[in-house]
């Protein structure tokens, strides 16, 4: 099978937080004992290595430098490419005389070797064989303005390659989120550790490739800060085989647990019938399916393997939840007075469940919350649906997918799957993961009920919540990337990952 996820596995798993990259910085700085130019000397370094690797035939460059000390790195990444015998040209922006000393001493390094050294204006001319952004970083604290957003237009516009530090210029580093004009970067060159804004929201449509130059952070430093979350990957847990054990010899259907999808309201028999072809391909010794009488012989069409239960009043429901070991409510559920009497009755049992769809809609209606701290759940919302979970608008919680995903979890004390780029998987503690898997062609209906029945059919075979959240979110995203690998992203179908699960589960 072709294998192209490895885009973001050659970065660690830590992911950290702009605060705690700057404590990192803070306290190396304090260690060195000087004003952070020896850092930000480091920086530039591997950046210009980095550019040196990624456009080897470079003679011309072009460096734009901010005035923080993303400029800082700039300047002296300018003045050691001029030293290398590449020509510089240095365009500065914004209040020169606020310079921290270290981002000073970085522009009287690149004044020093000769470098013309000229502000920014409409009339540049943004030529080379590489653009070096470094005009905002970690410090963005808003929408760029004015004369900065001017200068992110012309990067964009002068159509050169980019080399972006640290972060691309406008994004911001913590969230992924993008206020307003933004860098896009063909490589990034991120320092100290990897932002965790970097890989999730937007992040990754304006990074480019990603590489991380870890500098000399000093041991103490790492030692007192805890990563605020794990990068995760079909490769790197499969790697771990934090998964699934081979299956012995004498097993029968009863090892692999019983999956019960309920959902599928009228109109909406297709959502639950992938569901339930996703929980067979992941390997759930039995798999059952609730649904509107109308859908069962379609599914039986398609599955006879299922076993399929047409529901009229709701009441007909019991007797299934009872022989089941998993439930998974949601897939094309609907809001109706069936779906309600449905959802009651699947959190009335005790069996462990993954929530997902209308059964998240209806959790978020007046009189429905409930917490899960005595049974196994996992609550997979797309952004939409975790804002009406959270009474927030959609950019509110994309505004931080971090705190959104948290929140989520520890409210309903069950894991949480925050669907979309850089997928989140966040626990009750505050553990968040987030997956560096996935591509654009997920972006269509169906994709959510497939994951449905990734994750239910992980926990029927063992695994607990948050393993089986990790691994089902990764693989289901393996596999769109392996389905994209040859074909492109338009026109992927839900699917079409049936039978890459089964290849990869194996
Ligand atoms: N020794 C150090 O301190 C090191 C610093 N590093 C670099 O330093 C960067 C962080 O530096 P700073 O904290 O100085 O911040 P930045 O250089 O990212 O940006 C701060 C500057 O941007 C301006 N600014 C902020 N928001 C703006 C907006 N919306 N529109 C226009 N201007 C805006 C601020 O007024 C300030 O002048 C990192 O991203 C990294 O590139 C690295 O070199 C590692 C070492
Ligand atoms: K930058």
């Amino acid at each position: 099978m072709n294998r192209p996820f490895s885009a973001k596995d050659h970065l660690p798993a830590q992911l950290f937080s702009v605060a705690q990259i700057r404590e990192l910085d803070r306290q190396t700085i304090a260690a060195q004992g000087d004003d952070g130019f020896t850092l930000m000397h480091e920086a530039a370094t591997s950046a210009l290595s980095v550019l040196q690797h990624h456009w080897v035939d470079a003679r011309k460059i072009t460096v734009i430098a901010g005035p923080g000390n993303n400029g800082g790195d700039a300047f002296i990444l300018a003045a050691l490419a001029f030293e290398c015998g590449i020509r510089v040209r240095v365009f500065t922006l914004g209040d020169l005389t606020k310079q921290t000393s270290a981002a000073q001493k970085a522009l009287n390094m690149a004044v020093q070797t000769g470098i013309s050294i000229e502000r920014l204006s409409t009339a540049s001319d943004l030529s080379g064989d590489v653009l070096v952004d470094g005009l905002l970083g970690t410090g963005l604290s808003s929408e760029p303005r004015d004369e900065f957003a001017q200068a992110i237009a012309a990067i964009n516009a002068a159509d050169i390659p980019v080399l972006a530090l640290d972060v691309p210029s406008g994004l911001n580093a913590d969230s992924g989120v993008v206020y307003g004009p933004v860098v896009k970067a063909d490589v990034t060159i991120t320092f100290i550790g990897v932002k965790r804004g970097l890989l999730t929201a937007s992040g990754p449509d304006v990074c480019g490739a990603l590489e991380l130059a870890e500098l000399s952070v000093i041991d103490s430093a790492h030692a007192n800060i805890v990563a605020d979350a794990e990068r995760i990957s079909w490769a790197r847990l499969h790697d771990e085989m934090r998964g699934l054990a081979p299956r012995r010899g004498n097993a029968h259907k009863g090892h692999f647990g019983h999956v019960l999808v309920i959902g599928g309201e009228s109109g909406f028999g297709g959502a639950a019938m992938m569901a339930v072809e996703a929980a067979g391909r992941i390997g759930a010794g039995l798999v059952s399916c609730a649904t509107r009488p109308e859908h069962v012989p379609a599914l039986l069409t398609r599955r006879p393997e299922v076993m399929a239960l047409g529901v009229n009043s709701g009441l007909e429901l019991a007797p299934a939840i009872q022989r089941a070991t998993i439930l998974a409510i949601g897939p094309g559920l609907g809001q109706t007075s069936w779906s309600e009497l449905l959802l009651q009755q699947v959190l009335g049992a005790q069996q462990p469940v993954v929530l997902d769809a209308d059964a998240l809609n209806l959790l978020a209606s007046p009189g429905w919350h409930c917490e899960f701290s005595e049974r196994v759940a996992v609550l997979t919302p797309h952004p939409g649906e975790a804002a009406r979970m959270l009474g927030m608008t959609v950019t509110e919680v994309q505004t931080d997918r971090f705190a959104s995903a948290r929140l989520l979890a520890q409210r309903y004390q069950a894991v949480v799957v925050l669907k979309g780029q850089g997928s989140l998987i966040a626990d009750p503690s505050g553990r968040v993961a987030l997956c560096t898997d996935g591509n654009p062609g997920m972006s269509c209906g169906g994709m959510g009920d497939v994951l449905t029945g990734v994750i239910a059919a992980l926990l029927a075979q063992g695994l607990n919540a948050w393993d089986a959240a990790c691994l089902g979110v990764c693989c289901h995203s393996a596999a769109a990337d392996v389905a994209v690998a040859d074909a492109g992203v338009r026109g992927l179908l839900a699917t079409d990952l049936m039978p890459i699960l089964r290849e990869l589960i194996n």
